[in-house]
């Protein structure tokens, strides 16, 4: 059970550091909290919440994780090098990616529910 709590409280730490010290997670956040709002006000369907959930979690994931390899390089030197260059270049890539499919998916559902809702009402 204390393994268990541990691990609760780590990964709580996690959050609490990345909320606090790098801006980029807290505006995906906010932009999660905005597509929750809107999905809610144009009343999306069971797949729609899961496909708007997963992009969410895997923008948030994927800035923590940017976060985290960002520190890893600035952990190990403050010098401006090319190989450190790469390394954070690749990781902003890949959340870009996923920020780009998260942005597809949003389009996908919203535009459509946003016609709708243009031509019929709420
Ligand atoms: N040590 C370094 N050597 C060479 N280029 C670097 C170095 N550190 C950062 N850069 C360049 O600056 C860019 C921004 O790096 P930085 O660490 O400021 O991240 P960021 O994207 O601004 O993240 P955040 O806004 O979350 O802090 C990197 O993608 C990289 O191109």
């Amino acid at each position: 059970m204390k393994w268990f709590r541990d691990r609760f409280r780590y990964a709580f730490a996690g959050i609490r550091y990345g909320v606090l010290k790098d801006r980029s997670i807290v505006l995906q956040i906010v932009f999660g909290w905005i597509a929750i709002v809107v999905a809610l006000v144009l009343r999306c369907t069971f797949y729609e919440w899961l496909w708007i959930l997963l992009c969410i979690t895997l923008v948030v994931v994927g800035e923590i994780f940017n976060s985290c390899i960002e520190q890893c390089v600035n952990y190990i030197s403050l010098e401006i090098d090319p190989r450190a260059k790469k390394i954070k270049d690749m990781a902003a890539a890949a959340v870009f990616l996923i920020c780009v499919f998260a942005g597809i998916v949003g389009c996908l559902i919203f535009i459509p529910k946003i016609g709708e809702v243009v031509f019929y009402g709420l």
